[in-house]
């Protein structure tokens, strides 16, 4: 397969000289933190902002940010991240809760990404794939221009809620729920950016309107469970039922109603804005590049044979696998993950004081000039020439350790599958390209609406 491209170089600021003050990190991060990065956080092991209570820390070197994701995970416990910011509407979930309540139903989750959960998940995500298909040839044919993030947004709730419940959300369920999970993550954005709102331990101050959204959302999951309870789909299996089957390892009881809803919410917020940005990045940038549009196209030709794409082929389809990795190396929509130190410690020379908080930026890692050939430039064969092996711990759009991502293969085939079958059928173009910026108010997405035509390709199946 021909290798030799011409790498294409996606919306980023040009790292240089940064507004004055960025040193202290809430100015930074409350100015506009991807406007102009300093070049010296891309080059540094190792950052201590101005700023106290708390101290803060960025921390790139692998070795050390290894360290505190992986090795110490009960001196850096998470705080003052995007976890912090959704506890109102997760509780005490997967995501944010902490010691023997997050083993417990890290345990009795776990069956919903065994190799069979992913696999039925395949089906359902086949089955909301040909409704996002038989929408885009629609649009192909009335030629109209669609904003992207809405049409991906709907595709990644129909896909979560078909796992979840074994059926496609309709239009004013998206309304209530994920709409509701947006606006909240609209509300709470702005706590994101002013770390002052953070106290020494990592707790975040919230608006009364953000509290409000945040019941609500719980409220209409509250809702949605209980019609599932009552009409539920005979033998069908689904992400619900493994919650509702699992016990609690050291007691053997199964959750409550309140905690059934705290499982739901966590996996519909830490999937599906994750999971719409990275697959509009994907989008927006394979609009850029016909050259990889038709490398895809060869490869899913040849693993295919010309078929449908089915489960078995995924592994094999390397290169579209690799498109999508860089997608995630250079818009990580996790932009940053943030743990507070538990005690005085050190790292490097670096002496910690208890209560700090050291953040982990995939994005900063990621475009690390010594760690990255071209940094800024796309370039998906950068995995097959063994890259992002030369730094381990340089690569980590999911986290790493024990709170790494647990949707992590699953969204990987996902991405895999829907870019697979949208370059096999459509082309796109992006109306406004140069417009397109990334925004990092909570996840990395590209500054809204990108917009886009979708032209059917001759032959496509
Ligand atoms: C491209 C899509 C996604 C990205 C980039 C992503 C990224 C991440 C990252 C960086 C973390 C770790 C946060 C930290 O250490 O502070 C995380 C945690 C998590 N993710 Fe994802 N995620 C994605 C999709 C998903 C999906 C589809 C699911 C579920 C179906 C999911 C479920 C979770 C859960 C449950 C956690 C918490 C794990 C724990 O604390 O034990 N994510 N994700």
């Amino acid at each position: 397969m021909e290798n030799k491209i011409s790498l294409y170089r996606p919306p980023a600021p040009y790292p240089g000289e940064a507004a004055e003050g960025w040193r202290n990190f809430s100015n930074y991060l409350s100015s506009d933190p991807l406007g102009v990065i300093p070049k010296e956080l891309y080059e540094c092991a190792i950052f201590q902002f101005d700023d106290d209570n708390p101290r803060k820390f960025l921390v790139n070197e692998p070795k050390l940010l290894s360290r505190v994701l992986e090795e110490q995970q009960a001196i850096f416990p998470k705080g003052g991240g995007i976890a912090e910011l959704l506890k109102p509407i997760l509780h005490n979930g997967l995501v944010s809760a902490e010691g023997v309540d997050w083993q417990d139903q890290h345990e009795m989750v776990a069956p919903i990404f065994s190799n069979s959960s992913v696999r039925i998940s395949f089906g359902y995500l086949q089955e909301a794939l040909s409704s996002f298909v038989e929408r885009l040839l629609t649009y192909s044919e009335t030629g109209q221009t669609i904003k992207l993030a809405e049409e991906i947004n709907f595709l990644v709730a129909d896909v979560n809620f078909r796992c979840v419940f074994s059926k496609p959300i309709e239009i004013q369920l998206e309304h209530q729920c994920f709409n509701s999970i947006m606006k909240y993550e609209e509300e709470v954005a702005g706590t994101a950016l002013d770390l002052k709102r953070f106290s020494g331990t990592g707790q975040p101050a919230f608006t009364e309107a953000a509290l409000k959204t945040a019941e609500n959302v719980r409220a209409v999951i509250s809702q949605i469970i209980d019609e599932h309870m009552y009409n539920k789909p005979p033998n069908t299996q689904n992400f619900f039922q493994i919650f509702q089957e699992a016990r609690v390892p050291s007691t053997g009881k199964r959750f409550t109603k309140s905690q059934l809803v705290d499982q739901v919410a966590s996996i519909f917020l830490s999937s599906h804005e994750t999971t719409s940005a990275a697959l509009c990045w994907s989008v927006y940038i394979l609009a850029q590049c016909p050259e990889i549009v038709e490398r895809i196209r060869t490869e899913v030709q040849l693993v295919t044979a010309c078929g449908r794409i089915s489960y078995e082929h995924l592994p094999r389809l390397r290169f579209t696998r690799d498109v999508f990795k860089e997608v995630l190396r250079l818009y990580p929509p996790v932009l940053y993950l943030s743990r507070i130190a538990r005690e005085d410690t050190t790292l490097g020379d670096t002496l910690i004081p208890k209560e700090s908080m050291v953040i982990i930026s995939p994005w900063v890692v990621h475009r690390h000039r010594s760690f990255w050939e071209n940094p800024d430039m796309f370039d998906p064969d950068r995995f097959s020439r063994g890259e992002a092996k030369a730094t381990l711990g340089s690569y980590f759009p999911f986290g790493l350790g024990p709170r790494m991502c647990t949707g992590a293969s699953y969204v990987t085939f996902l991405g895999i599958k829907v870019i697979a079958r949208l370059c096999s059928m459509f082309d796109f173009e992006t109306v406004n390209t140069d417009e397109v910026r990334p925004d990092s108010t909570l996840y990395l997405k590209p500054s809204r609406p990108v917009l886009c035509k979708v032209h059917k390709r001759k032959f496509s199946k």
